[in-house]
């Protein structure tokens, strides 16, 4: 059995009289430790399918089930990053995280042990020398570190990353794409990425689902990325299968599914 399923999931959003089906007929398997992104035109539903998964949105129709157990609402085995980061401007970096770690373990780590996780999780993600700022006073990339760090300090069974670098430049976007490999290569994570970035989709997954424009989008392709790990983006750059990957996800996006 797959660790993480999405079986049969339609979804329709009604508002007054009016229904309109936003996806239809998504299945997908994803093994533990598999990294997996989402590539589709913009509005055609994938951030609705990472919604579903993180339970805060329920589907129309089908089931997700996460390790043998359906999802039935948001819960800290569903780690979610977003695009703008969500951090609480009042509190520091360190409490940030120590206010998701209190709440998930409580009652199984002591109160030293929470504060050394916290601490050891933001030393992941290279923020181990700001953990006093505040949100305001760290760059944004940095703000996404402590997103990531205070997904993973739940020690989630899936990690759900909803465009995560997309408001960052490119310089700072390369580092935490490589920190993000990193880590899991380090933890093993299941992860599920939404992107826009072509080059991102296939430097980081093992799997890249294409998704058909809405309405009733669903998944189109699935490109397997046979590419060996650790991956290193400038080596890539001259790589055939590398360039066949970028060539299949683009002809899917620009030549198969444009948007009219
Ligand atoms: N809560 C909601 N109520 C009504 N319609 C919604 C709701 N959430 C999303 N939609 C609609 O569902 C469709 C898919 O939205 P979604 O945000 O999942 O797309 P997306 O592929 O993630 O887009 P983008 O790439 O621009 O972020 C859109 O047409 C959107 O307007």
């Amino acid at each position: 059995m797959s660790y993480l399923s999405i079986e049969q999931l339609d979804m329709s959003f009604t508002r007054g009289k009016v229904s309109s089906q936003v996806l239809k007929g998504i299945n997908l398997r994803i093994d533990q430790g598999e990294f997996l992104s989402i590539i589709g035109h913009s509005g055609c539903g994938k951030s609705t399918v990472l919604n579903i998964i993180a339970g805060l949105l329920e589907p129309s129709l089908g089931v997700v089930i996460l390790d043998g157990k359906e999802v039935s609402g948001p819960g800290p085995d569903r780690g979610m990053v977003f695009q703008n980061h969500s951090l609480l401007p009042w509190l520091t970096v360190f409490e940030n995280v120590e206010v998701a770690v209190n709440k998930v373990f409580k009652r199984s780590m002591g109160r030293r042990e929470r504060r050394e996780w916290v601490e050891h999780n933001l030393k992941l993600v290279n923020m181990g020398h700001a953990l006093h700022k505040y949100p305001q006073e760290i760059s944004g990339g940095m703000k996404q570190r402590v997103g990531i760090a205070r997904a993973l300090a739940m020690k989630p069974k899936v990690l759900l990353l909803d465009e995560p670098f997309g408001a960052l430049d490119a310089l700072t976007r390369a580092h935490l794409q490589d920190e993000v490999m990193r880590i899991q290569a380090d933890l093993g994570n299941t992860m599920m990425m939404i992107t826009h970035d072509v080059d991102e989709a296939v430097l980081l997954s093992d799997r890249i689902v294409m998704m058909t424009n809405g309405p009733s989008a669903t998944i189109g392709e699935i490109l397997t990325v046979d590419l060996p790990r650790p991956r290193d983006r400038i080596a890539l750059a001259d790589d055939p299968e590398y360039n066949r990957c970028r060539r299949a996800v683009l002809s899917f996006l620009h030549d198969r599914h444009r948007l009219h």
